[in-house]
């Protein structure tokens, strides 16, 4: 770590999360000291690699309520998404199933939307829920949408721009009721907040490593057993992962992730009372100065550790960002060139183009003092003072 990182306050952990260092130290020993590749179990090396992935296996179900062989590794959250939604949709349509329509929300990670999209070309029948002010999809909306037969309904357990938490309880047993496989996109919450499949009523649910301090390129994909949830694979190749995923799998990063829902879920509870108590800490500090700060769908359920900032009237958040180096944060908005383009996950919820505009996402971590939170409070505070003109 140089020194430019060490001094920066990092409020960006819903992008990515560093390595707990005790992930760190099991890939370290692994990378040092084993070579064997988890297929080839003929010998000893290859045998111990299996067992690594396997003990990895074990505590990503865990962390889920599910059951080991529910879980399929990944490369990430964006593959189990798309394996998840185009494997269900075309294995139903292989079997004749007449169900076409598929449905997800507006406020969804691209490549869940971009998944169900993709599936018009093949002659499915995609569906994109709006949500209220409070980016929550209301039951009733879900229902109507159901009374067309439906293959699969996908629909995330927290939303990573504002932290906002579906009530997959409530919505579930509509999804079940119409015989539709409901899919979540578990990417924000697992390890954030408690997620049994079971009780959310899941067929599939996708979890990515690096969004709970693992390492990036590691995530899984939960198929449930029973009643049991068939997929087509999206690659052809050597059958790895009950033939649903081919391709050799990286021991030593799922050992990582293995390590890190083993942490997580030991330490979630702790972890939440410390990310509530920061962004406490954080948003009390930096409403002495701006009073009218205003926190994006604060009325509904949202995670402790991620937020979206709406800054009062005349500050921009490209400004703001650009007058703050040393502190870490996302645009609740996407960025072409000079121009700010409203976030689409904002801009669904209702928020204008202005409102979006001046709206950041913070998101501390496990490892975030709450005397960084007051530095960056007070960094935020100085940033915005600079008054900017909004544009257009
Ligand atoms: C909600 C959500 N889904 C999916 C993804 C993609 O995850 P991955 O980076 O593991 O592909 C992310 C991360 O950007 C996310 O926040």
């Amino acid at each position: 770590m140089n020194n430019v990182e060490r001094d920066a306050l990092y409020f960006d952990h819903a992008a990515t999360t560093p390595c707990d260092p005790r992930v760190r130290a099991v890939m370290l020993t692994i990378l040092e000291t084993e070579h064997g590749n988890p297929h080839s179990t003929t010998h000893a090396a290859g045998r111990r690699a299996a067992e690594r992935v396997e003990e990895a296996r074990a505590e990503v179900a865990a962390l889920i309520g599910a059951d080991p062989r529910e879980i399929i590794f990944t490369s990430g959250a964006t593959e189990a998404n798309n394996l998840a939604i185009k494997g269900a949709a075309r294995h139903l349509a292989a079997m004749g199933s007449p169900r076409r329509r598929v449905i997800t929300v507006a406020t969804e990670h691209k490549c869940v939307l971009e998944s169900v999209r993709d599936l018009a070309q093949e002659g499915f029948e995609p569906v994109i829920l709006p949500v209220d002010f409070n980016g929550l999809l209301d039951p009733a909306v879900l229902q109507k949408a159901l009374e067309v037969p439906t293959a699969l309904v996908s629909i995330m357990a927290a939303n990573n721009e504002t932290g906002v938490v579906q009530d997959l309880a409530a919505l579930a047993p509509l999804v079940e009721q119409a015989g539709a496989l409901l899919h979540s996109d578990l990417a924000q919450a697992a390890g954030k907040m408690p997620v049994d499949v079971r009780r959310m009523g899941l067929a599939l649910g996708s979890i990515s490593s690096h969004k709970l301090y693992g390492p990036k390129g590691a995530g899984a994909l939960f198929v449930r057993r029973r009643p049991r949830v068939r997929l087509q694979p999206l690659f052809s190749g050597g059958g790895q992962e009950r033939g649903l995923r081919s391709g050799t799998l990286p021991d030593f990063l799922l050992a990582g992730f293995g390590e890190a829902c083993r942490i997580a879920l030991v330490e979630q509870e702790k972890d939440a009372a410390h990310l509530a108590h920061l962004r406490d800490v954080f948003l009390a500090r930096v409403r002495q100065s701006l009073p009218d700060v205003v926190v994006n769908a604060e009325p509904a359920p949202r995670l402790p550790g991620l937020f979206s900032l709406r800054l009062p009237e005349g500050r921009r958040a490209l400004d703001v960002i650009a007058a703050m180096p040393g502190l870490a944060v996302s645009l609740g908005s996407a960025c072409s060139s000079a121009e700010i383009a409203p976030s689409y996950v904002l801009e669904a919820m209702g928020l204008g183009r202005d409102e979006a505009g001046r709206s950041l996402r913070l998101s501390p971590g496990r490892f975030t003092s709450a005397a960084e939170a007051e530095r960056a409070a007070d960094r935020l505070v100085q940033a915005a003072q600079i008054k900017t003109a909004l544009a257009g």
